[in-house]
């Protein structure tokens, strides 16, 4: 379970990102944070995995106060959590399968990492990962060769292989053709459902969300201004997390499509 109590984030410059933040979120969820650029979707994400250090307030992750951390113990605590990015993070110029081996094994050692020295317990792993999301045919392609929607499905096979109970996704749609960006959304439910990961994404894609995410939290200016069940998520409610947003009415029309369909 992830736990905010009253947290607030403050940039060095001053910029106050999160304010007064109270949220839990239970293991297996899937819930998805959307709001205007700059609201502090990012923020409130990358506080859960340390990237970020909240300013004050508590934090707890499986009741352990994440603010309290140090080296091994942040080390610890991202392994149990993925982070899936926009960008992918990939290595483009190695194999998918080389991708998922170096990285979801944290704990091995370096000379095991650089000679690609691997278990076949690790390669087993690896390659369940790769078929969880439909891309166990492209194990031994360069990842350059792959499409973008295959390339994000390798970041999150990686993620998977590290087996975490959490998967953070920073706006992993983004950059991906709306077809594409259906089928990423529908792996993450898949994987949230068969594999009962807690899954937390930001997403810009309003119907997207309400498509796929069983929770919706909205934030405005830092603060969150709902939050609840994607089926209770009305006009009104969206009005007041995008109000004064260019692409407002053009979000709240696709929004309103993809929950009357
Ligand atoms: N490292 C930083 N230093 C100072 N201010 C920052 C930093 N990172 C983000 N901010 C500011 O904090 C606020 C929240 O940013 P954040 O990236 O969390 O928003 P967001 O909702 O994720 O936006 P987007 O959808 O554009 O990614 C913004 O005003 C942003 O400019």
């Amino acid at each position: 379970m992830i736990e905010f109590k009253q947290v607030h984030k403050q940039y060095p410059d001053g910029l106050l990102a999160l304010k007064d933040i109270d949220l839990q979120i239970d293991q297996g969820e899937y819930v998805a944070i959307i709001g205007l650029s700059g609201a502090g979707k990012s923020t409130l994400l990358r506080c859960v995995n340390r990237m970020h250090d909240i300013s004050s307030g508590s934090l707890k992750v499986d009741d352990v106060e994440i603010s309290t951390l140090r080296g091994k113990g942040i080390r610890q605590l991202r392994r149990s959590i993925g982070m899936i990015f926009q960008s992918f993070n990939l290595v483009t110029r190695i194999s998918v399968m080389k991708n998922v081996l170096v990285s979801f094994v944290p704990g091995i050692p370096l000379w095991r990492k650089v000679l690609g020295v691997f278990t076949e317990q690790e390669k087993k792993q690896a390659l369940i990962a790769l078929d969880r999301v439909g891309i166990l045919d492209k194990a031994f392609v360069r990842v350059d060769q792959l499409s973008g929607g295959q390339q994000q499905r390798v970041a999150l096979a990686r993620t998977l292989a590290q087996n975490p109970k959490i998967i953070l996704a920073d706006e992993p749609v983004a950059s991906l053709d709306p077809v594409t960006a259906n089928q990423v959304m529908g792996d993450f439910r898949r994987i949230n459902q068969e594999l009962h990961m807690t899954v937390i994404m930001n997403i810009h894609h309003v119907e997207l969300a309400l498509e796929y995410a069983s929770r919706i939290i909205g934030i405005r200016a830092g603060e969150i201004v709902y939050d609840g069940r994607t089926e209770d998520v009305t006009d009104e409610i969206l009005e007041q997390i995008y109000k004064g947003s260019v692409e407002k009415g053009e979000d709240i029309a696709h929004a309103r499509e993809a929950v009357t369909n």
